[in-house]
């Protein structure tokens, strides 16, 4: 029996699965690391912590393995987007990660507006600058750290700085690169016209891959720390909204993901990159060759109920804290909240935005305010849905994934809220098991993704919208609609003091 390992570097945590030649999970690890919120709108990690995890989970996985480890054939990987590490001439880390949902860079998309101009942006790269995206954080450092930036010889995306230190070799496959901002998406290559314009040189820019390309196999030291050989061949993987898509069969025509994770995302795929959305979703090169997806995303999902977790019920676990929240009426008896706690991405690129309970009554209790939480997430998640349905998409079904899609209440809740079945995963871990999937088609298990979907993508259950409480949430998504609008000013004068 072969075996393949997937990794999915989250934000959360890093999660290890291994899974064999049938599509079955056999074993799972997985290691946490710390978010570092220097100051407000900053979010930073440290890459030796994403290393040090990934050796650990993959050391735990191969102690309980009983076969002979020579049948572990293949790993791959599924990495949290955009994500900016740097490297020096000797391949060392120049400065922490600065990730996703670090949102300090409102000058610098103003200034990719104005230097490439905003329609010749979304020609190449077909999204909008976004404080998230990749090219942003390079003109900060650019700009701020001008000694660093001088020492820069490569820049890689998180997961393709673990596959560096475990292979020795440097690489970006094209769903990830498309994150970055810098990726011609038509011409699929570094955007040599926005390069220019903004005073980037291309040599800084790893060299492109498809995801289940192999890129070399483990380095001696790394095969000996975790007790794997180095004949495990190494598959380059993709970004993690992608490997989440393959992963819960989001491979075809019509199909979406709806995942929590630290971040929220809608997720829709593309046939081919020529619909115009006119950038009010990422629209994204999926792991699929030649295949796309739009996805909007909300930044504080999981994150949001990670901090109230964390807040005001610390020592708690999930279950804890969910219990009784089932007896609570939808609306959570009129409190509402909006889960702008880092600023906001889709439908309203604002970095200076953030959260707010609306509607606090003496009579609410700790549950109240944990359930607002998890409604106002999914709200936030609606707002995208309502992008797509207005853009034609029929949507009346969705694979859910992440952390989140442990909950059966929050299962629910997102089929009320969207008013579509909602279908969970044997294993909600989708970006690990697309990371499986990538490397066993690398390996020629599987001939390409449809076979590996067939295989690997097994649906546990499904949750279907009651009607009533669909038509509740209708009335209350419209009072949570205006809350953006009306606080977005507070929020403007507020931010002079964070
Ligand atoms: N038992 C649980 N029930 C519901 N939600 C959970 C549970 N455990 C974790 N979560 C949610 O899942 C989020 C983490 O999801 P995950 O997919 O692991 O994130 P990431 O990939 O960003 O590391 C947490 O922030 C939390 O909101
Ligand atoms: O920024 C995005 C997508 O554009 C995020 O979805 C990141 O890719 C992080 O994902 P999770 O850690 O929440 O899975």
């Amino acid at each position: 029996m072969k075996y393949v390992i997937g990794i999915d570097l989250g934000t959360s945590a890093v999660k290890a699965l291994l899974m064999n030649e049938q599509g079955t999970i056999v074993d799972e690890a997985s290691r946490s690391y710390p978010l570092v919120h220097e100051k407000p709108s900053y979010s930073e990690q440290n890459p030796n912590d994403w290393v040090t995890g990934t050796k650990a989970a993959i050391q735990e996985i191969v102690k309980r393995f009983t076969e002979d480890v020579s049948t572990i054939v293949g790993i791959s990987y599924s990495g949290q987007m955009h994500g900016l590490v740097l490297l020096d001439e000797n391949n060392d880390v120049l400065r922490p990660a600065i990730l996703w949902n670090d949102t300090r860079t409102t000058e610098q998309c103003k200034q990719i507006v104005e230097h490439v101009g905003q329609e010749e942006l979304l020609r190449i790269t077909k999204n909008n600058a976004l404080e998230g995206f990749t090219l942003p954080k390079i003109l900060w450092v650019k700009e701020y750290e001008p000694e660093i930036f001088n020492a820069v010889k490569t820049f890689l995306l998180p997961k393709d700085y673990v596959r560096f230190v475990m292979t020795g070799n440097l690489h970006m496959d094209y769903s990830d690169a498309a994150g970055t901002l810098l990726l011609d998406i038509e011409k699929s290559e570094w955007s040599q016209e926005i390069a220019a314009v903004l005073g980037i040189d291309l040599a800084i820019c790893p060299p492109l891959v498809s995801s289940a390309t192999e890129v070399g196999q483990l380095t001696e030291e790394f095969a000996k720390s975790t007790g794997l050989t180095t004949a495990t061949k190494i598959y380059a993987g993709g970004a993690d909204n992608a490997c989440g898509a393959i992963g819960s069969g989001v491979a075809g025509d019509g199909k979406t993901m709806v995942s929590i994770g630290t971040s929220g995302v809608l997720l829709s795929y593309e046939e081919s990159n020529s619909k115009d959305f006119e950038g009010k979703v990422h629209y994204f090169n999926h792991v699929v060759e030649d295949a796309y997806y739009t996805m909007g995303v909300t930044l504080s999902a999981g994150h949001s109920l990670s901090w109230f977790k964390e807040r005001f019920a610390e020592g708690q676990s999930y279950n804890e804290l969910f219990t009784g929240i089932d007896t609570i009426a939808p609306g959570s008896n009129g409190l509402l909240f909006t889960p702008y706690i880092v600023g906001e991405r889709t439908p309203y690129a604002d970095s200076t935005i953030r959260g707010s309970y609306i509607g606090i009554d003496a009579a609410h209790t700790k549950l109240h305010f944990a359930r607002a939480v998890m409604e106002g997430i999914v709200f936030s998640l609606r707002d995208s849905l309502e992008i797509f349905r207005t853009s034609g998409k029929d949507i009346t079904k969705m694979v859910s994934i992440g952390g989140g899609a442990k909950s059966p209440v929050w299962l629910q809740m997102q089929a009320d809220i969207f008013n579509v079945t909602v279908y969970k995963l044997k294993n909600e871990q989708g970006p690990s098991i697309g990371a499986c999937m990538i490397a066993a088609v690398g390996a020629d298990i599987y001939t390409d993704f449809e076979e590996a979907v067939q295989a690997c993508v097994q649906i546990e259950g499904k949750f279907e919208p009651n009607p009533e409480n669909v038509e509740i949430y209708n009335q209350l998504y419209a009072i949570y609609q205006q809350i953006y609008t009306q606080t977005k000013a507070l929020n403007e004068q507020l931010n002079l003091f964070r």
